[in-house]
């Protein structure tokens, strides 16, 4: 994988560990591979509870990995779908070129710029200390901000993510800063994100 760019660049955010590849090659056209997700993937929105308030997310989700891979998601164990071929050829791709071992995914689609997603860490238990999370992105540019979580002085950190691109969250990445999509207002087109996980079975 990636012969067009083998390096990736490393983020200079302190007390993170951040990898970089503007475009590391998904062994197909990125459109197609755009197209081939948003209409094969079972896409739900789902809802979330906020101080006692229920809302419907703002964006398409699909939880999907090895068969016992459960994630919890708003107070519920969420099975996962199985692997869609595609999604796991990107999956081989990703961990030829990372290094790492995923078993599931989380697939985030965001339908326009009013769709996005707020300040978070992937710190869920069973995610194991220092998780390692692979972040395909396709489609619209969106930008990534990340806010420190003990640092009340640290600037937000805007990392814009171009379709095609490929971002590796190691080491204390999750412990020290929490990240979002912001919306935002210009006219946006969609994008599909796919964060690739290690979940620990019990
Ligand atoms: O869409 C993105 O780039 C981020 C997704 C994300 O942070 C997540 O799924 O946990
Ligand atoms: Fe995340």
């Amino acid at each position: 994988m990636a012969a067009a760019s083998p390096v990736p660049l490393a983020i200079p955010l302190p007390g993170a560990d951040l990898l970089y590849w503007p475009d590391p090659d998904p062994g197909e056209d990125e459109q197609r591979l755009f197209a081939r997700l948003r209409d094969g993937i079972g896409w739900r929105q789902e809802s979330i509870t906020l101080f006692g308030k229920t809302h419907l997310q703002p964006r398409l989700i699909c939880w999907m990995g090895d068969p016992g891979c459960r994630y919890r998601y708003s107070g519920t164990l969420w099975d996962p779908q199985p692997w869609h071929p595609l999604v796991a050829a990107l999956r081989d791709r990703i961990e030829a070129l990372s290094g790492a071992r995923f078993n599931s995914v989380l697939l985030n689609l965001y339908r326009d710029g009013r769709d996005g997603m707020g300040f978070h860490a992937d710190d869920e238990p069973e995610l194991g200390p220092r998780p390692v999370i692979a972040s395909l992105s396709l489609g619209a540019e969106r930008v990534m901000h990340f806010r420190h979580r003990h640092d009340r002085g640290a600037p937000t950190f805007r990392l814009p993510l171009a379709g095609g691109s490929l971002l590796l969250m190691r080491g204390d990445t999750q412990a020290n800063w929490k990240h979002a999509i912001p919306k935002r207002g210009r006219p946006t087109g969609p994008r599909i994100n796919l964060t690739f996980r290690r979940i620990r079975q019990a």
